[in-house]
């Protein structure tokens, strides 16, 4: 089992790397490593043991259109009551195996958003606005969440990591890899294809995670070393990672229409910051009588974007604003050991000194802007995902996550863009003699221009939408 850092007096080694070779039930799901990379060390657990049928039941037949195209409970609107008459307060105190907690936060918080919710669903469909959320949520789902919630030590609401997305999928078959076309989710909303392909492109990105865990250790670990030709062999690497986690993103496209994201986009909505549908939060009966507040589920608590910007020491230089606090909210929003490792990067990193270090070497510096580009990429994409999916579509201006739509993303993508430019100039006034007519030349060239060009269409979309949603 290799053990980075180990021997380096300068930064502490991620003990999570050498974890248990045999787990025992009560080891975490999610532990990164360059094994599963931030996916759950097995995959999750489809079904439900007997004693908690009266709960799958409920999530079987609740889905807006069933697997058989009948209407489920929330189409009609019967999921609330369904729930308030046929499900008993369960008992959960016995259960330690962590795998199983996790199935079971899943189908709890599954629960939740589709009672909280439900109400806003059929008004949105209706009135094309959302109205009121349930604003309490009943002991049979809030008391048995805060324990699993305790348990795992997860916030008791959905969430990216251990219920919407990456605790699940099922493979078609299981012994092939987790490729899109591959899996399937266990529990949807609306059971409409798009549905599938908006977090089936999650997880099929996610599945390239092994390869960039093992990128970012290795560099770090030569950098400590002070080993260059090993860091840009592993600096070359998380590139290249990062090219087809990109490449798989762009599939998002064609797995997911955009026309139909708002139909299922209702129920990851959060309960903070969504002052139309939960002005003072939500009460958890039977858990506490003061309103609980939580953020929606969102991708801005995947980790790879946020190692990135820690790895390339972004992070430090987000400016101060209520933007950037948000990015540092989210951060709480994930399974402990993602949370682990994101901070382990940014601290190993800013303990190295990894821009200083990239700063002294004309090819460190060359792959730092290309990594830096492909950070650009993935949010210019998804800056386009966000106007094409939602901002065309709804004059709602909150995302689930609670950030206000026109500014928020374009906040980071607007760092990325600077960091840009600053390093090229460096790289060309430090290396440039050094660099002419180079392929890396070129590229830096062409990387220039893209980020020159998104920067003036990021500019006049914000002025734009500022306006529309008076932020
Ligand atoms: C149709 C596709 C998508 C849409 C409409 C979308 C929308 C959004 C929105 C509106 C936010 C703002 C945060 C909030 O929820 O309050 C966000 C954040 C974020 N999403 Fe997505 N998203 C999509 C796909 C993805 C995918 C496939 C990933 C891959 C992991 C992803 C990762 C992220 C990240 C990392 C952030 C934080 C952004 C940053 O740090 O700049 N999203 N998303």
């Amino acid at each position: 089992m290799n053990r980075l850092f180990k021997n380096s007096a300068k930064i502490r080694s991620y003990q999570s790397w050498a974890w248990p070779t045999s787990p025992k039930p009560t080891t975490p799901v999610f532990m990164v490593s360059p094994d599963n990379g931030f996916l759950p060390r097995n995959d999750p657990i489809a079904k439900l043991p007997e004693r908690f049928d009266a709960l799958e039941s409920l999530l079987d037949r609740m889905t807006l259109t069933r697997d058989d195209g009948t209407p489920g409970l929330l189409a009609k609107g019967e999921f609330g009551d369904a729930v308030l008459k046929e499900l008993p307060v369960l008992s959960v105190a016995d259960i330690e195996d962590q795998e199983l907690l996790m199935a079971l936060f899943r189908d709890y918080t599954f629960a939740a958003s589709s009672y909280l919710l439900e109400p806003c669903d059929i008004m949105n469909r209706s009135k094309g606005h959302y109205g009121l959320g349930r604003q309490t949520l009943p002991k049979q789902i809030a008391v048995p969440l805060q324990q699993i919630s305790d348990k795992i030590k997860a916030k008791p609401f959905m969430e990216y990591a251990q219920s919407y997305a990456l605790y699940n999928y099922k493979r078609k078959n299981k012994s092939e890899p987790l490729y899109f076309e591959n899996l399937e989710l266990i529990r949807k909303f609306s059971g409409m294809q798009s549905e599938t392909g908006f977090i089936g492109i999650h997880v099929a990105m996610v599945r390239h995670t092994p390869q960039f865990v093992e990128g970012l250790t290795k560099a770090l670990d030569s950098a400590a070393k002070n080993d260059r030709k090993e860091f840009n062999h592993n600096l070359n690497a998380i590139v290249d990672t990062m090219k087809t986690i990109n490449g798989v993103m762009e599939d998002m496209w064609a797995e997911s229409h955009p026309a139909d994201y708002l139909k299922f986009r209702t129920f990851i909505m959060g309960i903070k910051g969504q002052n139309e549908m939960f002005p003072n939060g939500v009460v958890y009966e039977g858990v506490d009588s003061n309103p609980r507040e939580y953020r929606g589920e969102s991708g801005a608590n995947d980790s790879i974007i946020p190692c990135c910007d820690n790895f390339l020491q972004l992070t430090q230089g987000m400016p101060e604003n209520p933007m950037t606090e948000i990015l540092r909210d989210f951060r709480s929003y994930r399974p402990i050991d993602h949370n682990r490792f994101v901070s382990w990067v940014q601290q190993s990193a800013s303990e190295l000194g990894i821009e200083k270090y990239c700063l002294q070497d004309v090819k460190s510096l060359t792959l730092y802007i290309a990594l830096l580009d492909q950070v650009r990429d993935f949010r210019h994409r998804h800056w386009n995902f966000a106007k094409e999916y939602i901002i065309k579509r709804t004059a709602y201006p909150k995302a689930t996550g609670g950030s206000p739509m026109a500014t928020w993303l374009p906040n980071q993508l607007g760092v990325v863009l600077k960091a840009i430019e600053d390093k090229s100039a460096v790289l060309l006034e430090k290396y440039g003699s050094e660099l002419k007519d180079t392929a890396d030349a070129k590229l830096i060239d062409s990387i220039q221009d893209r980020a020159a060009a998104q920067r003036r269409v990021l500019e006049k979309d914000v002025a734009e939408y500022k306006k529309k949603f008076d932020q």
